[in-house]
C-alpha cells in the first residue's frame, strides 16, 4: 500500500504568522504524498465580529446561521485556504485548495434540529476518496477548508478535526495513512501547566482516566474522540504534536503523543 500523510492544523497556529510560517516549513519537509486540512475558527470569529456578527459555540461547534455561513465560506474557503495554497506554492509544494464541494470530495447532511439548532453545520456522510486519490496521484497536495456540501447545493460548516478524521478513514482503504493533529503544544499534556509533560502514548483507557481527572478538557476532547475514531477505523498511525514538529513526528522521531488501541505491551 502507498503511504499517505494527512495533517490537520488548527486556528491558533493559522492565526499566528510566525507559527504558520514554521508549520508550513515543517509540512514541506514531509516526504511522500500528503494532504492538509486546516481550521480557522479563531479568524472566523474575528472577521464576524468586525462585521457585527456575534459567535456562539456549543460543545465546540459554531452555531452557523446564514450570515455566519457567509463569513465562514469567505474565511475558510477564501482567505485562509488561498493564503495557505499560495504560500505552499511559493515553497515548491504543488498545492490545490478544496472544499468538500470541489470535485464532490466530501458530502454531508445538515445537522437535524434537536435541543439545539446548529444551523448550517454539516455531518459528514460520504468521502469520495477516489477523487482525492486522483489529485494525490497527480502529485498535487490537496488543502481542504472545513466546508462540506449537501445534495441540495448548500455549503455546510464542518469541524476541521472531524473532517480530517473522516478523510483519513476513507483514504485508509487505499493507503497506509498517518494522521497528525498539530497545534500549539508539544502533544497531549499530563499537566496543562507544564508544556514539557507530553504523554507519549494514549490508549482509550488512559484517555478516559485523564478525562475523568480533568487533565484533558476543552477542545482536546472532541479532537481525541475524532483521533481515536480514526485509529479504530483503520488509520495506521495517529499522532498529536506541535505544529513545528510535524515532519519529525511523521519521520518517527517519537515527538508528540501517539494513540494506540488497547493497553500497550
Ligand atoms: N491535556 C491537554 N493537553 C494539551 N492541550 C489541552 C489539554 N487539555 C485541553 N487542552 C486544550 O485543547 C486545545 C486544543 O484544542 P482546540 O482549541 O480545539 O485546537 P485547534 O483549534 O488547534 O484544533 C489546546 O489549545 C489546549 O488549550
Ligand atoms: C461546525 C464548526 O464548529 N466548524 C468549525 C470549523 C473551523 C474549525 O474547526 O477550526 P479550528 O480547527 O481552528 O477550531 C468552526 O466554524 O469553528
Amino acid at each position: 500500500m502507498n503511504s499517505l500523510t494527512i495533517i490537520k492544523i488548527g486556528g491558533n497556529v493559522i492565526d499566528n504568522p510566525d507559527a504558520l510560517t514554521q508549520f508550513l516549513a515543517s509540512f514541506r519537509g514531509i516526504q511522500g504524498h500528503k494532504i492538509l486540512i486546516h481550521g480557522g475558527g479563531k479568524i472566523a470569529t474575528q472577521v464576524a465580529e468586525k462585521l457585527g456578527i456575534s459567535t456562539t459555540m456549543v460543545e465546540g461547534r459554531r452555531i452557523t446561521d446564514q450570515p455566519m455561513l457567509d463569513v465562514v465560506t469567505m474565511v475558510y474557503g477564501g482567505l485562509v485556504n488561498k493564503q495557505i495554497v499560495a504560500r505552499l506554492q511559493a515553497m515548491g509544494v504543488d498545492a490545490i485548495g478544496l472544499t468538500g464541494a470541489d470535485a464532490n470530495t466530501v458530502l454531508s447532511k445538515k445537522r437535524a434540529v434537536g435541543a439545539i439548532d446548529y444551523g448550517f453545520v454539516g455531518d459528514i456522510e460520504e468521502v469520495n476518496s477516489g477523487q482525492i486519490q486522483y489529485f494525490v496521484r497527480q502529485n498535487l497536495t490537496p488543502v481542504f477548508a472545513p466546508l462540506t456540501y449537501d445534495r441540495t447545493g448548500s455549503l455546510l460548516n464542518t469541524n476541521a478535526d472531524t473532517m480530517a478524521s473522516a478523510i483519513a478513514v476513507d483514504m485508509a482503504i487505499r493507503n497506509e495513512v498517518t494522521l497528525v493533529y498539530c497545534f500549539e503544544k508539544k502533544g497531549v499534556l499530563a499537566d496543562p501547566d507544564n508544556d514539557d509533560s507530553v504523554i507519549a502514548e494514549l490508549t482509550p483507557e488512559s484517555y478516559a482516566d485523564y478525562k475523568s481527572q480533568g487533565v484533558i478538557n476543552k477542545g482536546m476532547i472532541p479532537k481525541l474522540d475524532n483521533a481515536f475514531k480514526a485509529v479504530e477505523k483503520g488509520v495506521k498511525r495517529v499522532i498529536i504534536c506541535h505544529a513545528n514538529q510535524v515532519a519529525e513526528a511523521v519521520g518517527g522521531s517519537g515527538v508528540g503523543t501517539v494513540l494506540r488501541l488497547g493497553v500497550p505491551a
